[in-house]
Parts: structure tokens; C-alpha cells; sequence
């Protein structure tokens, strides 16, 4: 049981009963108890690229004969990172059911320990068990709690366990047969030590769902239960924008719960309009659950931002979503800038105008200003400033404006920045009222999908020409 209860805790959310039922308790005592998952890839819905992944690893497991003839180099370490709620857990349980292999479920924060030495001690436990019983999954959720980054000075209690890991990865016997499976929220905590080559050296991000996945995981979630006619799990997935895999079992379960009461032999479309309710109800942040109308204003924000990197050819996109992530309605994933430190003013002009891009297309559609350009303003400021100020870029001319020059000057700065940025908002607006077709193609796309890689974008606008 002391698993179950750490998982309920942990996760404050049920545990789905297909997962309960596929969880057979070999060992239960206390470090480093294990279990023998019998739950397959088949449970995880969508994810296909990261199973396709993982199935690199699951046959490893399976013939490493065939992997060391040939002397290929043996995976030790996945890092899975992303928002919680995403089958992280469930992902690494189901590497271990496909390689029948024993399955150790700990959290970082359970070897962060008062006294020095105790947390090092129960990560030796740990490995040497894990030896024990190979081939062996070690999944270590929230390994933030023990791999943040060390302070040079110190060699506290927490140092120490995450040193003791660090030796364990290092210690792996080629013919060991264990892969350790960390998970975190925020990869920018880690110490770099446990990200180098032979650790943890391959990270997969996980991120939340979007429309076909949340229809996946809804499929998975109930096509072991009755489900009445009047069930349509396409409009329930559209409903769910927001969601999590945890979020959808949740409904799932709920609404087969609220069957049982009422003694319903079926589960019906009422039974899970009211689990929605319950469970909408009992998130901490409603603004997960975008009204239609303001999804709506999310599309076309990111549209414009998307269009206008690609119509400039400055930092182009990598991926733009409008699934909502902590306080952001949708976001754009630049790909990474390969270390640029210098830029020309025409890049700069041009970064100030894909941030403005969200606001402009917002006003162009809606005729409104709203309150999701926050940080995009935020950044613009950030940008024009360091201009007038640090780069010579304004009619000020080429001076460093800082101190009691810059208390001095403090008028001039401000209407040469917003000069700047008039100039580049009215230029963003004309740019994307010639493309509006584009605009409507690109965020209606994102409406429908929710989320739109680089190739897709390119693809739509293609087409868009041809016709
Ligand atoms: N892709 C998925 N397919 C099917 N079920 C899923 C999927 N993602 C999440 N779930 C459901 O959500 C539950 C919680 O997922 P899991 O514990 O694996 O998330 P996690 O990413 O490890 O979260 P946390 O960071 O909170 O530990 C799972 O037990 C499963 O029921
Ligand atoms: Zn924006």
C-alpha cells in the first residue's frame, strides 16, 4: 500500500482503475519496494514520437546482446521534463511493463533527509536493490529536489545525495541492465553535472495535450468502462482544452462513479457533463478552461506573432501552442538562437515587431486592445530601451544613457523608445492587414489543433498561395 499512498499523495489526484488493477506488489518493504507493472505502451494515449523513443530503450532491454556485439553505447538515463499531469510516471511504468522489468517509484523530496548522510545511504539502498532485481526501471519523479544546482561553498545534506547519484550513474556496469528514469517540471534546475553524456543524456519533453491527444487519452480512459451512445468523446475532448491526461481519467473515473450512484448500467453524456463540472470545479486555476471566445483571441494573438517571425525571417518558430501553460493563454517556442551575441538594428526592429505582431492582430480582428499582451509589452519595452540606451539606435545618438544622464534625459529616452515602437506597431499592422488571408488560415488551424509546428505553418501558407 505505502506505494499507492505515496502516489495519491503525491499527486493528490486518483489513481485511474486500470492502473490500480495492473499493479501486482512483489516487495513491499520500506527504502525500495518495487513492483512489476503489467501496463503496456497501449495505456499511454497519443505521444507516438515518445514512445517510438522509449521503444529504442525497451529493446535494449530485451536483447542487449544484440546492442553490445556491436558495441553500441548503452542508454542509462532519460530525463523526462514538462508540465504535471502528463503520463510521465505512467510513460516509465510502461517501459517497464513492455520489458517486464521491476519498477522502482521513488520521489526526490523522500531522500531529502534532516541528517547528513541518510538521503546518500538510501540512494546506495536503492541502486544496489535495483541491481538486484535486474532488469530494473528506477523512476525518480520531482528529481529536482535532489539534482538541483550545488552551491560551490557548501556540502550540505542534499549535495551529498545528489553526489552518491552521480557515483551510482557512474558506477553502472555495462551488462547492468537498469535504466533510471528521472522526471521534473523545470529542467532549468538542474545541476549540469547529472545532464552530461552516460547520466542523464537524453531528455524528452512531455508537454500538456492538445485536441487529438486529449481524444486519445479520453478513448484510453474509457473504452474499458460502458459508455452510453450519447457519449461523444469528440466534443468532450473539445471541451477539455486545458486539460491533463490526469485531469481526463479524473473525468473518466468521476463519471463512471456518478453512474454507480444513480444505479446506471451505462455511463451517460449527463454522468460526464457533471464529472466536467466537478472536476473544473476543483482545479486551482480556472483560466485553464478558455471560454470559446477567448480561445478564439488566443489564436489569432499567436497567429500574428507566428505569420510575422516567418514573413520577417528572424527567429523562426519552432512550435506554437494554445494550450494554456501556468499564466500563459499560448506561446510561441523560438528555435534556440545558436548562441547569437550580436545583432543588427534591422533584427531588433524586427523582434520588437513579431512581439507586437499578438496585439496588432488582435486589433486588426477584434478592434480591441486586451490584457494578453502583457508580456509581450514587457519585453518590447526591455528591447527599445536598450536601444536608445546601451546600443546608440536613436537619434540621441551613440552614447551609454545610464546614471544620472539617463534621470536627465529621461523625457528624450522615452519618445525616442516609443517612437521606436509606434513606428514598428504600425508597420506590424499594415504587414499583417496585406496577409489577413494568411492570418485567418494560420489561426484557424490553431483554433481547430491547438497547437502548429514550423513545418505546418509553412504548409498552410503554401497552400494558401497556390489557391
Ligand atoms: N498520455 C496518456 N495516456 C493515458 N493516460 C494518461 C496520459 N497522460 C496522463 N494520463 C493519466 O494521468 C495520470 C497521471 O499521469 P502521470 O502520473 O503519469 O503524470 P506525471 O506527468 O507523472 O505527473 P506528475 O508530474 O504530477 O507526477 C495517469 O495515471 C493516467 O491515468
Ligand atoms: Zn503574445
Amino acid at each position: 500500500m505505502k506505494m499507492l499512498n505515496n502516489f495519491l499523495k503525491k499527486i493528490n489526484k486518483p489513481v485511474p482503475v486500470f492502473a490500480q488493477t495492473k499493479l501486482e506488489k512483489e516487495t513491499l518493504n520500506d527504502d525500495s519496494s518495487y513492483t512489476k507493472p503489467k501496463t503496456t505502451f497501449q495505456d499511454v494515449a497519443g505521444l507516438e514520437e515518445i514512445k517510438e523513443e522509449l521503444f529504442e530503450i525497451v529493446d535494449f532491454m530485451r536483447s542487449p546482446d544484440k546492442y553490445q556485439k556491436m558495441g553500441a553505447k548503452v542508454p542509462k538515463g532519460v530525463l523526462f521534463y514538462g508540465p504535471p499531469g502528463t503520463g510521465k510516471t505512467l510513460l516509465a511504468s510502461a517501459v517497464a511493463g513492455e520489458t517486464n522489468a521491476s519498477f522502482f517509484n521513488v520521489t526526490g523530496s523522500e531522500f531529502v533527509e534532516k541528517y547528513v548522510g541518510v538521503g546518500a545511504k538510501r540512494v546506495r539502498t536503492l541502486f544496489e536493490k535495483a541491481r538486484k532485481e535486474a532488469p530494473s526501471i528506477i523512476f525518480i519523479d520531482e528529481i529536482d529536489a535532489i539534482g538541483a544546482k550545488r552551491h560551490l561553498e557548501s556540502n550540505n545534506e542534499k549535495d551529498q545525495t545528489l553526489n552518491q547519484l552521480l557515483v551510482e550513474l557512474d558506477g553502472f556496469n555495462k551488462d547492468s541492465n537498469i535504466i533510471i528514469v528521472g522526471a521534473t517540471n523545470r529542467l532549468d534546475l538542474l545541476d549540469e553535472a547529472l545532464l552530461r553524456p552516460g547520466r542523464f543524456d537524453r531528455h524528452i519533453h512531455i508537454s500538456a495535450p492538445n485536441y487529438h491527444t486529449r481524444y486519445e487519452i479520453l478513448k484510453v480512459h474509457t473504452n474499458n468502462k460502458p459508455i452510453d451512445k450519447s457519449v461523444n468523446i469528440e466534443t468532450l475532448a473539445k471541451k477539455t482544452h486545458g486539460f491533463n491526461g490526469a485531469h481526463l481519467s479524473n473525468i473518466a473515473n468521476e463519471a463512471a462513479i456518478f453512474a454507480v450512484r444513480e444505479n446506471s448500467e451505462v455511463i451517460t453524456s449527463e454522468h460526464f457533463d457533471k464529472a466536467l463540472e466537478r472536476v473544473i470545479a476543483g482545479l486551482e486555476s480556472k483560466t485553464s478552461v478558455l471560454i470559446e471566445k477567448e480561445k478564439r483571441i488566443v489564436a489569432y494573438h499567436e497567429a500574428g506573432h507566428a505569420l510575422t517571425s516567418n514573413m520577417l525571417g528572424i527567429c523562426p518558430i519552432q512550435k506554437v501552442s494554445i494550450i494554456p501553460r501556468g499564466q500563459a493563454l499560448g506561446y510561441v517556442l523560438q528555435l534556440p538562437d545558436e548562441d547569437r551575441y550580436i545583432y543588427t538594428k534591422e533584427e531588433l526592429i524586427g523582434k520588437i515587431k513579431i512581439l507586437l505582431a499578438g496585439k496588432a492582430s488582435e486589433e486588426i480582428i477584434f478592434n480591441h486592445k486586451s490584457t494578453g499582451a502583457k508580456d509581450d509589452l514587457k519585453k518590447v519595452t526591455e528591447l527599445a530601451n536598450q536601444m536608445v540606451c546601451e546600443y546608440g539606435m536613436s537619434n540621441l545618438g551613440f552614447m551609454t544613457i545610464d546614471g544620472n544622464v539617463k534621470t536627465f534625459l529621461s523625457e528624450q529616452v522615452q519618445k525616442e523608445a516609443n517612437d521606436i515602437v509606434q513606428t514598428c506597431y504600425d508597420e506590424t499592422l499594415e504587414l499583417l492587414r496585406n496577409n489577413i488571408n494568411d492570418l485567418h488560415v494560420v489561426s484557424n488551424h490553431l483554433f481547430e489543433n491547438e497547437t502548429l509546428t514550423h513545418e505546418e505553418l509553412k504548409d498552410l501558407i503554401r497552400k494558401e498561395c497556390v489557391n
